[in-house]
This record gives structure tokens, C-alpha cells and sequence, in this order.
């Protein structure tokens, strides 16, 4: 394998977008569907509120009868009946009278107000007022929120803690949605070890990609399972076989460039098609996709931060849009705090921290410093027509939080 012609990041993006598949769809109760994508529309079974409700603790009242009520010119109505919530009252109100409500309990039959318990006070069933309500003040309208029959969301939205109610309150026990992806990821490296407290081994290097790509999968609605194996094509070649046959996506960290122990991709060369090796783009230019078994693999650096980035700029909208998510980069401007070389004819992805304003790049740009993609949280893009920016230069940023939405 070699590095030399490189693929642009437009052109592997859609070799990957035409292999774009979605995962199949289940039925799980509403309880567990958080942070997971609607296959179905969201048609409401009910009207919330049900019936027309109190909003205030107080008194159901006609709002007429409370005109022209005031601290100095208090009125008197006859308190003929208590609701609780849960509870109704059959009996209706006329002119004069006032019902005890609770927040949440119908508004009887002839009360078109409520008045908040603060402003009144009480002789046994003989009621004083010293404030006057309009007509529909506190109370909340039968299906001000959701209409029975409407559709109220629509299949392939995301479902967060806000979909949940709404989805509960429609009356569903159960939603469709998309089943999560399942990601095998492959670890290669002979210099790889476990986290460890101990003195490592000359020569060897603790495994952090383990880590880091699996909560990022996670992070990206999968579910993930992780194995290691050295490198040679004998092993690389049989984990890869071994988790086409179970698994939806593939991911490989290390044995992306070109030395001896550079494997990964002759692996996917013999057992499958590459759509591509070598991107045009800083850090990750060694990234490479193929299909093997009609599963999707990407293989990522070993360096630790361009197997992050690569997981960002290629494999997260895959892992989404299979869950049915539709993913975009949400770019927005900042002013660049300095200067940043660059080369023409390469998109870099330069780890930034950025405010409001402002971006400004983490000097330490190489690929194995951890730490700069904990100090930094977003990228500046460095767009391949570009040849850096100057200091003061308004430039491309994506925040890293918004990759999850
Ligand atoms: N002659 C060339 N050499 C290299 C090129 C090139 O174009 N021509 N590309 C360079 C770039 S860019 C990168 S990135 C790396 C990619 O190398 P590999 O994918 O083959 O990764 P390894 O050699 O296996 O490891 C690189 C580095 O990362 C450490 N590593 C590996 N796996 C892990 C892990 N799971 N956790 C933590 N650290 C890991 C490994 O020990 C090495 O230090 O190639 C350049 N070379
Ligand atoms: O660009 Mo390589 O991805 O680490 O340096």
C-alpha cells in the first residue's frame, strides 16, 4: 500500500455516502428510547391538557363577579364546592359562587377564571376577595398542547429527555425506532498494552484508542465491542472475518501507513474492496474505508488524535444517519487569535479553543498529543484552497459539542 495519490475529503465523504445503510427498526417501550431515532411518525392518542385545567391554586370563579375587586374595596362570593387533583367537581357555577381548586384539577362547568389563593381570604364557606381575574386567566386551555390525532413528531427525530414527555403525554407505552448500530472495533499494535500502574515494557505504548473510540461510538447511538490484535495479516485478517459476520461497521485503529507492519489495509484489499486510502487532510491523512462482507470498515491511525478526528469527520455521520439521524457539520466564524500555516490542497483540522469570538489554535499540533484534544474544544477547518490564515482572519469552526447534535 501506498500514500502517495490522495483522495480529497469531499470525494471520500461521498464514496462513504454511497454506501450509507440504515439499520433495521424495533419496538421498545418508551422508557428506554432515549437518545435513540423515531421510525415511525408520532400521531397523539389524546389532548393534553384533557379537559380545561387550573393553572393556580384558588378559586374557580366567573371573572365578572371579581370586577372592580381591590385590597380596598374587597368582594364576597359563596364557596360551594372543593376540587382536588385527580378529583371533579358535577356540580356548575353561577353567579356569585366560587369553587376551591387545585393546580391541575378541571375547571368546573360555568367558571371561566381562577383566582390565585393569595389574593383571598376565607370564613368557612363565605369567600373575600381583594383581586379581579379576566376571563381564562389561570387556566391552562384542553389541548393548548398537544391536539388527539395530531402528528406531533415525525419519524427520524432524535429523542431527547423533551421528546420523551411529549412522546408519554401522546399516550405511546411504546415507540419504533431504528435499531442501534453494532461496531466491532479492532485495536492493532504489537507496542500495545493495557492501562497499567506498573513499569511498562521498553517499546511499549498503553492502549488509549481502545478507549477514546468507543465512547465516542457510544456517544454516537452505538453500541460498541472492542478486541485487540498484533500486527499481523494472519490475526488482522481473521478479527475482521470474524466480526463481518456480526457486526453492522468495523473499525480498525493502527497499521494505516506504510511500514512492514502496516497491514490493515492488504487485509481489506483481500477480503473486500477499498474505497478509499489516504485523505488529503491533517491530522488522519492515512485514513482509509472499504467494504468487506457488506459491512462498512473504516481504518483509523493509531496516532491517538487522528483516529479521533477521523472518527469525527468520517465515521460519525455514518453511525448517525444508519440510526435513521440526519448529520451535519454546524460551522459557524470565528476570528482567529493567530496565525496557522497550512498547505494548499490539504483540509486541516486544527484543534482550537474557542470562545464567542474568538478561535485560537492548541500549538502542540501533533498527532499523538491527547492532551491538546482535551485543552481544545473545537476545530478551526482549514480549507484545502487555503494556505493558512493570519492572525485576525475570520475562519471555520466546529465545536465539539456540536457533533452530537
Ligand atoms: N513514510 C510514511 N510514514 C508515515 C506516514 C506516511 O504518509 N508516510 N503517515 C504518518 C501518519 S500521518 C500517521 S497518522 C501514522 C499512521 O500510522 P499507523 O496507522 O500505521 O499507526 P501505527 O504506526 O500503528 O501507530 C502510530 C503511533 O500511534 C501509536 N498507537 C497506535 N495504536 C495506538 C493505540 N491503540 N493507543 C495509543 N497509541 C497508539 C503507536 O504506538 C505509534 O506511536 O503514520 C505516519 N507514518
Ligand atoms: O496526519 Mo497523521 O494523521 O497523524 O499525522
Amino acid at each position: 500500500m501506498f500514500l502517495s495519490k490522495l483522495d480529497s475529503i469531499s470525494n471520500a465523504l461521498k464514496l462513504i455516502s454511497d454506501n450509507q445503510k440504515l439499520t433495521e427498526v424495533e419496538e421498545i417501550p418508551i422508557v428506554e428510547a432515549h437518545k435513540r431515532v423515531l421510525a415511525e411518525d408520532i400521531i397523539s392518542f389524546h389532548d393534553s391538557p384533557p379537559f380545561d385545567k387550573s393553572a393556580m391554586d384558588g378559586f374557580a370563579v366567573i371573572a365578572k363577579d371579581t370586577f372592580g375587586a381591590s385590597q380596598s374595596n374587597p368582594k364576597t362570593l359563596k364557596i360551594i364546592d372543593s376540587i382536588g387533583a385527580g378529583d371533579f367537581s358535577d356540580k356548575s357555577l353561577t353567579n356569585e359562587k366560587a369553587i376551591l381548586i387545585a393546580t391541575g384539577a378541571p375547571i368546573p362547568k360555568g367558571a371561566n377564571a381562577v383566582l390565585m389563593k393569595e389574593f383571598t381570604t376565607k370564613n368557612r364557606d363565605e369567600l373575600t376577595i381583594y383581586s379581579q381575574v379576566t376571563p381564562g386567566e389561570n387556566v391552562s386551555p384542553k389541548s393548548e398542547d398537544i391536539k388527539k390525532g395530531e402528528k406531533i413528531l415525525s419519524k427520524n427525530t432524535f429523542i431527547r429527555y423533551q421528546e420523551m414527555g411529549l412522546i408519554a403525554s401522546a399516550g405511546y407505552d411504546s415507540v419504533v425506532v431504528f435499531k442501534k448500530p453494532k461496531v466491532k472495533l479492532i485495536v492493532t499494535g504489537n507496542e500495545l498494552v493495557d492501562p497499567t500502574k506498573e513499569e511498562i515494557d521498553k517499546a511499549k505504548i498503553i492502549n488509549s484508542n481502545k478507549y477514546t473510540i468507543k465512547a465516542m461510538a457510544e456517544d454516537s447511538g452505538a453500541i460498541i465491542q472492542t478486541t485487540y490484535v498484533g500486527d499481523s495479516f494472519k490475526e488482522v485478517k481473521e478479527a475482521i472475518l470474524d466480526a463481518s459476520n456480526d457486526y453492522d461497521v468495523i473499525i480498525t485503529t493502527g497499521g494505516t501507513a506504510i511500514s512492514e507492519g502496516d497491514v490493515v489495509l492488504d487485509v481489506v484489499d483481500d477480503i473486500g474492496e477499498i474505497l478509499f486510502h489516504g485523505v488529503s487532510i491533517r491530522p488522519g491523512k492515512p485514513i482509509g474505508a472499504g467494504i468487506v462482507n457488506e459491512k462498512m470498515i473504516f481504518t483509523f491511525s493509531g496516532q491517538p488524535v487522528a483516529a479521533m478526528s477521523q472518527f469525527d469527520i468520517f465515521a460519525r455521520k455514518y453511525l448517525f444517519e444508519m440510526q435513521g439521524r440526519h448529520f451535519d457539520f454546524h460551522i459557524t466564524k470565528r476570528q482567529s487569535q493567530l496565525k496557522i500555516p497550512s498547505s494548499l490542497g490539504r483540509t486541516d483540522f486544527v484543534r482550537a479553543v474557542s470562545d464567542d469570538n474568538y478561535a485560537k489554535h492548541v500549538l502542540n499540533r501533533g498527532s499523538g498529543i491527547i492532551r491538546s484534544m482535551v485543552e481544545a474544544n473545537s476545530y478551526i477547518i482549514i480549507d484545502e484552497n487555503d494556505e493558512g490564515y493570519q492572525k485576525g482572519d475570520i475562519v471555520d469552526v466546529i465545536f465539539f459539542d456540536s457533533l452530537l447534535w
